[in-house]
């Protein structure tokens, strides 16, 4: 919790030295107890809401309503309404992180991401932090679910917001963190042991030798495309989508696994996406699928005018990356399959994800092989 603690100060003292104090972001070192029953944590959570924001803090706790929203397998997190007059009430989102997801998010980077990215209107507005966790703005629109973002309108959508996503400076090392995090993920998966024998059984048939081949191989063979960096969601899945059909705005949210990456890896992610978590590959968008996003993310306004050579260019360094996205998230179920409280068979996942990167493997090496060799890059 000290860490976190320590990121909190820092962006503090950024702001004074920026002169940027009147955005200073009201931070608590209350922690609450993430296994508490909703219930018992309830009072907790209105007393931390009083503890950052002072125009809540004369109000009494029954203007204060407490539920939990669906849908996040990693943290908890809770709406939070404040009847703050008769007629106004106002909502935000309080995250409780998950136990030992430390493990697998680095929270200094996600704090400076949400920072710079909220400022240049992305996600939710970051209102406030404490000991484990933050509260946001919460925003008024549908989840999306995997079918939703195969739609050509919502794919544009989609499209358009990454490539302005891609496009945003955030200040710090620019050096791409994918192959770092991959090996550092490797490091910490093959050091495991598990306490139930089944699971450690399983595990043993995991070979860490070929895994760890695979991980230098495939970073020597991607390098040869020298593929643009940008910085990077790394998890366009549809929980991390929602939309306002009335506005017609698009959210991405939560930037737990943003850093510089290539911005392939960011496009062919989202792709895998589309099979969800039963992880269906068959759904896979097809090539003209693709194009179509391609071209809206080069070019949202004249999205025809694109060159078939920029298209192309995207197309073949997102098929390259999307193996390496299999073997990210390969690696991290492993560590999740130890590390997480939730009941689910990542190391299943695992599993599914490995065998699809075998899988595309032999057509994407023959994919970039040929276009490497037609081409000048
Ligand atoms: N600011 C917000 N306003 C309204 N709803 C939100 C907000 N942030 C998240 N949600 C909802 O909560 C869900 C889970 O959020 P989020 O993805 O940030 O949590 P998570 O625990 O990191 O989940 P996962 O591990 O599945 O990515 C989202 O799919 C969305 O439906």
């Amino acid at each position: 919790m000290g860490a976190t603690k320590n990121i909190w100060e820092i962006l503090e003292a950024e702001d004074e030295a920026s002169g940027n104090v009147a955005s200073r972001i009201p931070y608590s070192s209350f922690v609450v107890d993430t296994s508490l029953p909703l219930p018992v944590m309830i009072p907790r959570i209105i007393q931390l809401c009083k503890d950052l924001f002072k125009n809540w803090r004369e109000l009494d706790d029954s203007l204060f309503s407490v539920e939990r929203v669906s849908g996040g397998i990693t943290n908890l997190l809770l709406k939070v309404s404040v009847k703050e007059e008769s007629d106004r009430e106002v909502s935000v989102t309080v995250r409780l992180y998950g136990p030992n997801t430390e493990y697998v998010i680095n929270r200094e980077r996600e704090l400076l991401a949400i920072k710079y990215l909220s400022t240049a209107g992305f996600g939710a507005k970051l209102l406030g932090g404490f000991g484990n966790g933050m509260v946001q703005s919460f925003i008024n629109a549908r989840t999306l679910e995997p079918s939703d973002m195969r739609q050509p309108k919502i794919a544009a959508q989609i499209a358009k917001e990454v490539g302005k996503f891609h496009k945003v400076d955030i200040p710090g090392s620019k050096e791409p963190q994918l192959w770092v995090d991959i090996l550092k993920f490797f490091e910490k998966a093959s050091t495991l042991k598990f306490e139930e024998p089944d699971k450690q059984k399983l595990f043993e048939t995991i070979s860490f030798e070929e895994l760890h081949k695979e991980i230098i191989e495939l970073r020597e063979f991607t390098g040869l495309l020298n593929a643009p960096v940008v910085f990077a969601h790394n998890d366009l899945l549809s929980g991390n989508l929602m939309l306002n059909e009335e506005e017609e705005k698009l959210y991405l949210i939560d930037f737990e696994y943003g850093s510089y990456s290539y911005r392939g890896f960011d496009i062919g992610n989202h792709f895998n996406e589309y099979a969800g978590y039963d992880c269906d590959y068959s759904v896979y968008p097809s090539k003209e699928e693709q194009y179509h996003f391609i071209k809206h993310y080069l070019q949202p306004d004249k999205p025809d005018e694109v060159t078939m050579g920029e298209v192309e260019s995207v197309y073949v360094e997102t098929d390259a990356y999307k193996l390496a996205s299999h073997l990210y998230w390969a690696t991290w179920a492993i560590i999740q399959a130890r590390m997480s409280p939730i009941d689910f068979d990542y190391l299943g996942y695992f599993f599914l994800r490995y065998n699809e990167y075998k899988k595309q493997k032999p057509l994407t090496l023959s994919l970039v092989t040929s276009y490497l060799s037609s081409s000048s890059v």
